[in-house]
């Protein structure tokens, strides 16, 4: 279902702006004008289709931020939009419940609403722990970030802070403040590095301590950024946000470097990487199978290569799902490569029998023309020679059964 966001704003060109940017971010712009006419909106439609409400902070029926406390109070995650920039507006908002306030100075700050628009949903999944010896501090920070949907952990030191992020795979950022009984923050930072990569976790060393060059040790001992206390609550934010999108950034990174572009399979260079993880273990039975489609050539000429692409990413798909406790991926052109650990060589026959007779009995449709095609297979489960002799074995079979009359699988 598209979630919609509630826009309350009587500037027309700031509700255009916000209606394209929020259609942009593939959600529901549901817009009024007035605070009359967003509570008479709100109330004849379910609060859950909501993910958030965009308030003006100034409204002809609610001059003074009322339209904000409607939202809050009707448990939307309430986002704030004001040309009032001076300093008693700001904390009155910052004081309410609100996830965030957006100025309106210039049309580039409307990129930071889609960002966190973004985030609002995304953050659900994020975990984020504050790692503070002071309750109070915890707290306020927690608070914060509960606005904006993080999950949100405590630990009151360092062994603590180490136990939570072991138990816990979803923390994507660590909050750590220096002074804390036990061991200090710095000293966590360079302990934790040594287990979690900065590619893994975002640090956020944190303190009130006025000492010259502190923020940029933090930095030294691994943190990936500073906030000094006390921050103001925009500062905070953002520093979260950058944080957590960086992490997300490498994330994409790290799959678009390691999937097939066509089939959105894991590529060759994953398939190295998985394999080499997992000979590390010494496995004890070890199998590598090369699928190869049949006559393939024919499936471009006859049809088209965009059949053949269509062909391609059907078959990534059935590979995806049949091959989903193992290691897959597209090896390049029409072949697809299969490693399994731990799984006794009858089984693996079995299995790969079982692939072969699927994709011949499966009928393909394209653009109304109905084909099917097969595969040969070449199946070792002779690991002597490590990864490199598997795949040169397995090719030798898969020569074999092509040569054989192809639709079939040939091992050892
Ligand atoms: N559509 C499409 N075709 C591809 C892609 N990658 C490789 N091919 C085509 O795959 C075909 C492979 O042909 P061949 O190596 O002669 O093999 P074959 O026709 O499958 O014959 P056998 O393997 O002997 O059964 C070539 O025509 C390539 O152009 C791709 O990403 N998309």
């Amino acid at each position: 279902m598209q979630r919609k966001v509630l826009i309350v704003e009587d500037s027309k060109t700031s509700m255009q702006l916000m209606r394209s940017l929020i259609t942009q971010a593939k959600l529901r712009p549901i817009c009024t004008t007035s605070l009359v006419e967003a509570k008479h909106v709100f109330s004849s439609s379910a609060p859950e289709e909501y993910l958030c409400a965009v308030v003006d902070f100034n409204l002809p029926d609610a001059p003074n931020g009322e339209a904000i406390d409607f939202a809050i109070e009707s448990f939307l995650p309430t986002i704030v939009v004001t040309d009032k920039l001076d300093e008693d507006t700001r904390t009155t908002i910052l004081n309410k419940n609100v996830v965030d306030y957006i100025p309106k100075e210039n049309a580039q700050v409307y990129e930071y609403l889609t960002r966190l628009l973004n985030r609002l949903d995304k953050n659900k999944k994020v975990g984020v722990l504050v790692i503070d010896g002071s309750r109070a501090s915890r707290h306020a920070m927690t608070a914060l970030l509960r606005r904006q949907n993080f999950i949100t952990l405590e630990a009151v030191n360092a062994e603590q802070g180490m136990e939570s992020l072991h138990s816990n795979s979803n923390i994507k950022l660590a909050i750590i403040d220096e002074k804390m009984s036990g061991m200090s923050g710095l000293k966590l930072i360079s302990e934790l590095r040594k287990t979690y990569s900065q590619e893994d976790l975002g640090i956020i060393g944190i303190s009130s301590d006025t000492t010259s060059g502190l923020s940029a040790l933090f930095i030294k001992s691994g943190a990936t950024d500073y906030l000094h206390k006390p921050y103001c609550h925009e500062e905070f934010f953002c520093r979260i946000m950058q944080n957590v999108e960086r992490l997300e950034n490498i994330e994409t990174i790290r799959r678009v470097a390691n999937s097939d572009y066509l089939t959105g399979l894991p590529n060759r260079r994953y398939f190295f990487t998985r394999v080499a993880a997992s000979l590390k273990v010494t496995p004890k039975l070890q199998s590598l199978a090369i699928i190869d489609i049949d006559h393939f050539k024919k499936v471009n000429d006859t049809y088209g290569h965009d059949c053949g692409d269509y062909t391609l990413k059907e078959l990534a798909k059935l590979v995806a799902e049949y091959f989903e406790d193992f290691t897959a991926a597209r090896f390049g052109g029409e072949e697809f490569c299969v490693y399994f650990s731990n799984t006794a060589p009858k089984k693996v026959l079995q299995i790969m029998q079982g692939f072969r007779e699927a994709i011949a009995s499966k009928t393909l449709t394209f653009e109304k023309k109905s084909f099917a095609c097969t595969v040969s297979i070449g199946l070792t489960h002779n690991s002597k020679g490590g990864i490199n002799a598997m795949l040169r074995l397995a090719d030798e079979h898969l020569y074999s059964a092509k040569n054989g009359g192809r639709n079939q699988v040939v091992s050892d």
